[in-house]
């Protein structure tokens, strides 16, 4: 059993900063658990014995793992540098360099990806444009920036997003790029729609049969889009698809505090009021035009490509493992 006092603070700083959202984002997620892996094993002090550090390496991967349930990329990214934590070497050093070097390539991978994204995105937006986000989307925010740069950006509709306002950072990001921005309230995005020409939105997890999850309200942003014939973009990275959906496990959809929607006084007042706080929801295939990965753009039919083809050993070893929940520290084996 491997103690939490083991792990470096500067790790399970990193864990308690995806908890509380000062690290958002699935993709910041996911480079920020591959950062946090490649420092315990930098950090290591321990026995120079691979199963103990496997232990070790396992025991920080369910630490954060466990932080946030909904976005897949956080597991994705994990299991990817884990690969290299179970690797058949007896040589302690090899073992340790070999996952320092996952970690670091996973950050490159990601960061060219989404580049990548930006790229093939830009393409889809029509000259003229005017845009609608939901949320903030580091791959959303690089396409509809790429397809500004290129002259087709027109406007851009930022929503808040209640009720954690990511909307003011996306905002906040395109002025900084020089995008004409409008914030409206979520609540204004029916009101908004005919004036929109493409919603450009990211994905914290896409399922097998193409299902985007993505910040609350998008199903709704998709289904206005829907109704008034606009087309709907997804922005996302391969390691955004859920292997876990591929044996049947839904995904889990993450409920945050009441405080973030009512202030704390406000709770104690009306005692016997129940607010609900649900983080994501789930958007279907039917309502998505196409889903812009780095390897290129995809109906969500294709989903299961992705999945195959770059998660294929992800698949094969949960379903080996027999898993239905990702827990490490029962993977090692002495
Ligand atoms: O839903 C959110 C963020 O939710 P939260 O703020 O709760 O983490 C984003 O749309 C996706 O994570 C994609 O972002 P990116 O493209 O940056 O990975």
């Amino acid at each position: 059993m491997v103690e939490l006092s083991t792990i470096p603070q500067e790790v399970l700083d990193i864990a308690e900063g995806i908890r509380s959202m000062r690290i958002r984002g699935a993709g910041k997620i996911a480079r920020s658990a591959a950062e946090a892996l490649r420092i315990a094993a930098e950090k290591y002090q321990g026995e120079r014995e691979p199963s103990v550090f496997r232990r070790y390496m396992a025991k920080v991967a369910d630490t954060l793992i466990e932080t946030r349930p909904t976005a897949v990329s956080l597991p994705n990214a994990v299991m990817y540098v884990m690969q290299a934590v179970f690797q058949q070497t007896s040589d302690f050093d090899e073992l340790k360099k070999g996952v320092i070097d996952a970690a670091n390539r996973f950050i490159e991978d990601s960061l060219n990806a989404v580049k990548r994204i930006a790229e093939f995105g830009s393409k889809r937006i029509r000259e003229n444009s005017v845009i609608l986000t939901h949320c903030h989307s580091t791959a959303a925010v690089s396409v509809i920036t790429e397809a500004y740069r290129q002259g087709r950006v027109v406007k851009v509709y930022s929503t808040e997003t209640r009720p954690f306002y990511q909307g003011r950072i996306t905002t906040r990001q395109l002025l900084e790029n020089g995008v004409p921005v409008v914030q409206i309230p979520d609540s204004a995005v029916r009101y908004i729609m005919h004036e929109v020409d493409q919603v450009v939105i990211g994905a914290d997890t896409i399922t097998s049969n193409g299902a985007v999850v993505n910040k609350i309200g998008t199903s709704q942003v998709a289904l206005a889009a829907h109704e008034a014939r606009v087309r709907v973009f997804v922005a996302a990275e391969t390691y955004k698809f859920s292997p876990m959906t591929v044996i049947g496990e839904l995904v889990p959809i993450e409920f945050r505090d009441p405080t973030e929607v009512v202030p704390q006084e406000w709770l104690e007042k009306h005692k016997n009021v129940r607010v609900l706080n649900p983080s994501f929801d789930v958007t279907p295939p039917e309502y998505v035009d196409a889903i812009i990965t780095e390897v290129g753009v995809i109906p969500p039919q294709a989903a299961i490509m992705i999945l195959t083809e770059r998660l294929g050993w992800a698949i094969d070893k949960i379903k080996q493992a027999g898993l239905t929940k990702l827990r490490f520290e029962d993977l090692v084996e002495d």
